[in-house]
């Protein structure tokens, strides 16, 4: 991967997106829109050329799981269609390395804004944690769109979104007694998504604002929830 023609900006936008999802919604005017016990989702409402571009931020601790379990399940698209519910069609259209891929979503039609399509580099990867006292490592995937010729944007099918997203999840393990095995119950996984979608093209600002409303909580508990469902009966992978 490290000579690909793509690596130094995903190694670039990976890190900067790492740093984003670090800082504190304390400051930048991000408003709190959605809540839901551990669950916290903030925006801001930012349009581009009278586009919603609204960034959003959210803010989960998911017991149970690890930062690595997190991230291998949204990154990996073998099991992408049985937890992403807006996403018709998905293909993997290149293989950079077996941490990196390029895929291309098609995206449910937002009515009566016309259907999206979505082309993207996916890289994961593990962050030594050092500036953290609890010295544990956090895990990243990070999405950003791409060009690829053989899949021309706005083709006359589908509009093409542009997207930035990332899931950073850093595992804290509360450990047992008595120097007992380290089980489910002990692990804690604290996660922060960031995204922030271009429409590509017209869109009504108040659907497009009522669409994320729903769908952004819905879609974090949905993933978080499928996550612990498939670790529940498995090993940690720490
Ligand atoms: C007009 C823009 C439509 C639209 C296109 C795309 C996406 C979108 C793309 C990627 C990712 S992901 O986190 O990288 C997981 C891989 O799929 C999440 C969301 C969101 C919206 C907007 C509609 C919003 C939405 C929010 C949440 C879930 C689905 N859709």
């Amino acid at each position: 991967a490290c000579q690909h023609r793509l690596w130094p900006e995903i190694d670039r936008i990976s890190m900067e997106q790492l740093r984003y999802a670090r800082l504190g919604v304390g400051e930048g005017g991000w408003q709190l829109f959605a809540e839901d016990g551990e669950m916290k989702m903030y925006k801001r409402e930012e349009e581009v050329n009278g586009m919603v571009v609204d960034p959003l931020k959210a803010c989960h601790m998911v017991r149970g799981v690890t930062g690595h379990e997190m991230c291998h399940y949204f990154f990996s698209p073998d099991v992408r269609m049985d937890w992403e519910t807006t996403v018709e069609q998905m293909t993997v259209i290149e293989t950079i390395a077996e941490d990196t891929l390029v895929f291309l979503q098609v995206h449910k039609r937002i009515w009566p804004a016309s259907q999206r399509d979505s082309l993207f580099w996916s890289h994961m990867r593990q962050v030594p944690d050092h500036n953290d006292r609890d010295g544990h490592d956090i895990w990243i995937v990070c999405n950003h769109s791409t060009e690829n010729p053989d899949f021309p944007s706005n083709n006359g099918k589908f509009v093409r979104v542009t997207l930035t997203v990332c899931l950073v999840c850093q595992t804290f393990i509360d450990p047992p007694k008595d120097g007992a095995q380290i089980v489910r119950d002990n692990i804690t996984c604290k996660i922060t998504y960031c995204s922030v979608v271009n429409p590509g093209g017209w869109a009504p600002a108040s659907v497009l604002r009522a669409v994320y409303k729903r769908e952004y909580p819905k879609f974090l508990k949905r993933f978080t929830a499928y996550v612990i469902d498939q670790c529940k009966e498995k090993p940690i992978m720490f």
